[in-house]
């Protein structure tokens, strides 16, 4: 399969975090696959299903699939390609699952010449140094990023999912071209939510995320393109 020009320059990735197709496609239809890329996670998945994708690729979208697998490697490898298979342009896997998941994943996306992005997720951005220490971790939060993310690299994986607070330790560790997806992006005007390690859009940028994924902050604000032309205004101006 031939690599695509990427559709859209922007970083931002908007989370479609809606409990049903219809209400996705609402927003979709307001969004412009030019200036954005879009997100289809747990909720709607469950809810909808591959008519999701189909729905949204039709509009021209790229579609990153946020299923975040965690499972034995064949089941995993499994998942990812039936993801990349519907096209979708970003999948990604836990970290946690450790190497020989990864490296399955990896090698079947190769194996059947499927180009989606292929990424892991490190420490989820709704958790802190507290919380990692209650699931066993003893190392500091910052740490055990890193460890994931090289783990994650030497695996095989395109890029990681992080906090734009650990994006610079990132790029120092694992380069520039390693992929950093940035939840837990909180403009000025947002609510802070379930998410505990943020960053502003501007200052995510400029600690080295390549990408943000940006959802209640635009989902939820009572005129989500004023909040989404904000986000892109705060971008350009710094
Ligand atoms: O560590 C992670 C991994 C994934 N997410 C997902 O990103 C969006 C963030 O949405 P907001 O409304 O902007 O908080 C959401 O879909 C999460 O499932 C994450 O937040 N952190």
């Amino acid at each position: 399969m031939a690599t695509q020009t990427p559709l859209s320059q922007s970083p931002l990735i908007i989370a479609l975090d809606y409990p049903s197709l219809d209400a996705a496609l609402c927003m979709a239809d307001q969004l412009d696959p030019t200036r954005c890329r879009v997100k289809v996670g747990k909720e709607l998945f469950t809810r909808s299903g591959p008519a999701v994708l189909e729905a949204l690729h039709g509009r021209g979208f790229e579609v990153f699939l946020d299923l975040k697998f965690h499972d034995i490697p064949n089941t995993v490898a499994s998942a990812v390609q039936a993801a990349a298979e519907q096209g979708v342009w970003m999948v990604n896997v836990h970290a946690g699952g450790g190497r020989k998941m990864m490296q399955a994943a990896a090698e079947r996306l190769q194996a059947q010449r499927l180009q989606t992005h292929l990424i892991a997720v490190t420490v989820l951005t709704s958790m802190s140094a507290e919380d990692l220490g209650e699931v066993g971790v003893a190392s500091s939060l910052a740490e055990q990023v890193e460890r994931l993310a090289r783990l994650a690299q030497d695996s095989g994986m395109e890029g990681v999912v992080c906090s734009a607070q650990e994006a610079k330790a990132l790029n120092a560790c694992c380069g520039k071209e390693f992929l950093k997806v940035t939840p837990g992006i909180r403009p000025s005007f947002a609510a802070a939510n379930d998410q505990q390690r943020i960053m502003t859009p501007s200052a995510a940028m400029q600690a080295g995320s390549t990408y943000l994924v940006v959802g209640r902050p635009v989902t939820e604000a009572p005129d989500p393109m004023a909040a989404l032309a904000a986000i892109e205004t705060e971008l350009t101006e710094h």
